[in-house]
């Protein structure tokens, strides 16, 4: 084994580096987005050994307070929620802050403000804290165009303005998959070093996948396309196999899965909510960026989800992402009603 020759096949990366590398590709860039993600990455940290030691450290079960969307809080939501404000208003580059936890925005100050928006989902997976299943940090960048006094216009935007995004796993690792609009990347904490390294470099999802991914406990309530596609998952006229039904019933661990394996996650809306569930801005926003930045596609039952201009900040949509392929045939079915 040639370990010199090896050595210099692959890299060791840190995240760091790797956005300073990304950075240097933009000569006018002050590095504002480096430090910015720095912050990003040590509110990760942080919420990763909280996570790690919720049963020692008591961070197990409710907070006793409800959150806008009128869901009792879990001790871990309020906490990743208050380490992701303070990490962010610390890094002095951002302006609007929009969590999943607080019913308004919150406004930096001009003293410590910047020009980046921030749109987060502190701890998504909530339903799965107590238990340990995996669940996640899924967070959206929006940039300031000019210097105008930032207001709800510069958040209530299309998802395909946004200039990164990204998700942090707290499952069996810690993995970080991030995008800035030029490919996907995947690093993963190595604990001992608490340094993220580039374990999963320019990921591409697979254009067709094996599995598919929804609460079925919603199956009643589901409109036709959606109930002709699940039925042809499981019962396939075409000779193909059936697919494999995966729920973890945390968002960025089905689509963590769904963007490394391929297929098909999807929250649709329905008879009961006829939005869906999951939240445009912090949820849908970046998931659909970084499954299109991987090659594949995010559909909302009428349109390609990046198209989307929320109206409130905790507006809700319906989503069907994963491989290229497996969301053209669910685009096929909707677009069959609509003629
Ligand atoms: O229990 P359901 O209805 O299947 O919903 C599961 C979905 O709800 C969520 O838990 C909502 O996110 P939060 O936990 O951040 O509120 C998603 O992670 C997940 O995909
Ligand atoms: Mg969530
Ligand atoms: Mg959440």
């Amino acid at each position: 084994m040639d370990h010199a020759a090896d050595a210099q096949r692959t890299d060791l990366m840190t995240i760091t580096r790797f956005v300073l590398n990304e950075q240097s590709k933009y000569p006018e860039s002050r590095g504002d987005f480096t430090i910015l993600l720095s912050h990003i990455v040590l509110g990760c940290k942080f919420v990763c050994s909280a996570v790690n030691k919720a049963g020692l450290a008591k961070l197990i079960g409710l907070a006793g307070e409800t959150n806008v969307q009128g869901e009792e809080q879990k001790k871990l939501d309020v906490l990743s929620n208050e380490v992701f404000i303070k990490a962010l208003v610390s890094s002095g580059r951002t302006c609007i802050l929009v969590s999943e936890e607080d019913e308004e925005p919150t406004y930096v100050e001009p003293s410590r403000r910047g020009r980046y928006s921030v749109v987060f989902d502190p701890l998504d997976g909530s339903s799965n804290i107590d238990c340990g299943v995996s669940i996640g940090t899924i967070f959206g960048i929006y940039l300031l165009k000019d210097s105008h006094e930032p207001n709800l216009e510069d958040v209530l935007q299309p998802g395909k303005n946004m200039v990164a995004a990204g998700y942090c796993l707290y499952g069996s690792s810690c993995t970080l998959v991030l995008s800035t609009g030029t490919g996907v990347n995947g690093f993963t904490l190595d604990p001992s070093l608490g340094e993220f390294i580039l374990t999963h470099p320019d990921l591409k999802i697979p254009s067709k996948g094996k599995i598919y991914s929804v609460n079925e406990g919603n199956a009643k309530n589901w409109d036709g396309p959606t109930a002709k596609y699940v039925e042809k998952c499981k019962f396939p006229t075409d000779g193909s196999p059936p697919k494999s039904l995966r729920y973890v019933g945390s968002m960025v661990a089905d689509v963590h899965r769904t963007l490394l394996y391929g297929g098909i996650f999807l929250y649709p809306g329905d008879k009961k909510s006829p939005n869906g569930k999951l939240r445009v801005l912090y949820e849908v926003f970046p998931m659909a960026f970084l499954i299109e930045e991987a090659g594949g596609q995010a559909f909302t039952g009428k349109i390609r989800a990046l198209d989307l201009v929320p109206k409130k900040i905790h507006e809700r949509s319906a989503i069907f992402l994963g491989s290229y392929d497996d969301v053209e045939e669910i685009k096929a079915l909707y677009a069959a009603v609509e003629e």
